[in-house]
């Protein structure tokens, strides 16, 4: 029986039964999409709580904002207008809240740390998660239990040699380039934090500083690739068309992928060789042996591997961020320069310690990251059946919720004063006691808190103090004060060139040295 007669045994015939057989299932795709949308607006368990209605019925404005790097500027917005607490997806609430961090995020007696939403989070290309990716708890502990101790602070302290042998060869470079003109700061903190965590984690540089240029494997890294991942993250939204819509991703990133891949394959494998005993991430796995090691050989790629970058663009970022906002408050800089210069008379004295014992420099960096923490994104979790408490809030098994750090940190209801640059703050006795400091986390709280925090802290502080110590820094245009306002966040923030003048300053004894 062919078609035509199929259809004329229905009485349909011609042109109007081919009509018939496209709109039909049509027809029915977009009332299945209407009933799913009345469903998320009228019905669904989250209904009652406020928000956008378009946010509510579809993933759309959310995946829009997302791939157009707005999202957590839009969150400060929804979070004014609607409160403490709105729907972002059919699915998910954002709590804007400093109880949220810890009911969502911390173990509290009878009730664990929310689990990652699994739904979000994607295996790398061998097929396993690494340390940040694991929802799994016993998954995380088997990649992370070797690693708490080669971020210890003992462990830190063990490579306070390295680190500081990469500060002085930025001091260096810049010294030889800043009489040529004007410094691309976003570039020189990249090369040297990627170098460091290339060393820290494999006992071997990537000579960013060395050849004053970007490692091929970084190249491509900028740029295109948060923005292929951001696409990827927001067409998970839409399981039914997902491999469809993925064949309008942004070109590069399984090239980039594959980059990567063949990276960390050679460093895990070079590093594996190397018998030297030097103290890195890795050699508290090594011998390693699948038999013995609690990860297979492909976890271990994938979580040293993702922990080249986990910890070095964000600390870039907030160096960045850090030194454009003194800029930007000259009395800020001049205080912090007074600081350095006063209590660390001599290069010996910038080391792990005294950099660390640096209060106004602790208050800079801390008023630097809560207006624009490196990982300005929220970080999803899902609430376990049964349900939870949320910032006073009763929240059904399932929800995925988070808490946004960007608007939470620049909130009139948490920080006096909120968009003002304001590092004081931070110390005693300054007017701002009212702060709600329980509301700034910017590496995160509770057991999936970042691990590298130690280090990143005192990674900018070294670098800071040593560059405020050897120069005079300033913008290079007048309207450098503007370089963050167009800046887009996909997931990371995405930078782009800082340019200012360095100008070495010249010490008592080097003038003495030159008058002889
Ligand atoms: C200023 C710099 C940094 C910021 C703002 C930052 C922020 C964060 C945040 C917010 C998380 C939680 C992510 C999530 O919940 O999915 C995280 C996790 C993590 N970070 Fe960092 N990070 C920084 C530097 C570093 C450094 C230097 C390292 C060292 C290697 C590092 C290693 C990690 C690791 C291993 C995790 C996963 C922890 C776990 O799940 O057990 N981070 N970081």
């Amino acid at each position: 029986m062919t078609i035509e007669q199929l259809f004329s045994a229905f009485g349909l015939s011609g042109k109007y039964a081919v009509a018939s057989a496209i709109c039909a299932p049509l027809i029915a795709y977009l009332c299945y999409l209407l009933s799913i949308l009345m469903y998320n607006i009228y019905w669904h368990p989250l209904s009652k709580f406020p928000g956008p209605i378009l946010w509510a019925a579809t993933p759309i404005p959310y995946v829009w904002y997302q791939i157009t790097g707005r999202l957590p500027f839009i969150y400060e917005r929804l979070h004014d207008k609607y409160g403490d607490v709105v729907r972002v997806l059919p699915h998910k609430l954002s709590f804007r809240h400093p109880n949220a961090w810890k009911d969502i995020y911390q173990n509290k007696s009878g009730h664990k740390a929310m689990p990652k939403d699994a739904r979000s989070l994607a295996p790398g290309d061998e097929g396993v998660y690494n340390i940040i990716t694991a929802s799994n708890p016993s998954d995380h502990f088997r990649y992370s239990h070797k690693l708490h101790h080669a971020l210890s602070s003992k462990a830190l302290f063990d490579q306070e040699p390295f680190i500081t042998t990469y500060v002085d060869l930025l001091i260096f470079r810049l010294k030889a380039r800043c009489t040529k003109g004007p410094q691309d700061i976003v570039k020189w903190a990249n090369l040297i934090y990627f170098d460091i965590i290339s060393d820290l984690t494999f006992g071997e540089s990537l000579n960013g500083l060395e050849n004053e240029e970007y490692h091929p494997w970084l190249r491509g890294l900028f740029g295109s690739n948060m923005k292929s991942i951001t696409f990827q993250r927001a067409m998970r939204q839409f399981p039914h068309i997902f491999k469809f819509l993925n064949l309008f991703a942004p070109k590069g990133l399984a090239e980039q992928q594959i980059k990567h891949s063949k990276f960390v394959r050679e460093m895990v494998h070079r590093r594996m060789q190397d018998e030297s005993g030097r103290p890195d991430f890795m050699s508290y796995i090594l011998p390693y042996s699948e038999e013995h090691s609690l990860m297979t050989m492909p976890e271990v790629r994938a979580t040293y591997g993702a922990l080249m970058l986990a910890g070095s663009e964000n600390v870039a970022t907030t160096l960045v961020f850090t030194i454009f906002y003194l800029l930007k408050h000259p009395a800020a800089l001049q205080k912090l320069s007074l600081e350095i210069r006063s209590r660390l008379l001599t290069l010996e004295d910038i080391d792990f310690l005294g950099v660390n014992s640096l209060k106004y420099l602790s208050a800079v960096i801390n008023e630097s990251m809560r207006l624009a923490p490196a990982a300005p994104t929220s970080q999803p979790r899902v609430v376990t059946n049964g349900g939870a408490i949320v910032a006073g809030y009763w929240v059904p098994g399932g929800t995925v919720v988070g808490a946004p750090p960007y608007c939470t940190n620049r909130h009139s209801g948490y920080f006096k004063d909120p968009n003002s640059f304001i590092p004081e703050r931070w110390l005693k006795n300054t007017g701002y006691e009212s702060d709600k400091k329980s509301a700034f986390h910017p590496f995160q709280t509770g057991p999936r808190a970042c691990a590298g925090q130690l280090l990143a802290l005192t990674e900018v502080r070294i670098v800071l103090a040593r560059i405020l110590w050897e120069f005079e820094i300033s913008f290079r245009d007048a309207d450098g004060g503007k370089w963050s306002d167009d800046l887009e966040i996909f997931h990371l923030w995405q930078m782009k060139p800082l340019y200012i003048n360095l100008t070495a300053v010249e010490r008592i004894e080097e003038k003495e040295k030159r008058s002889k």
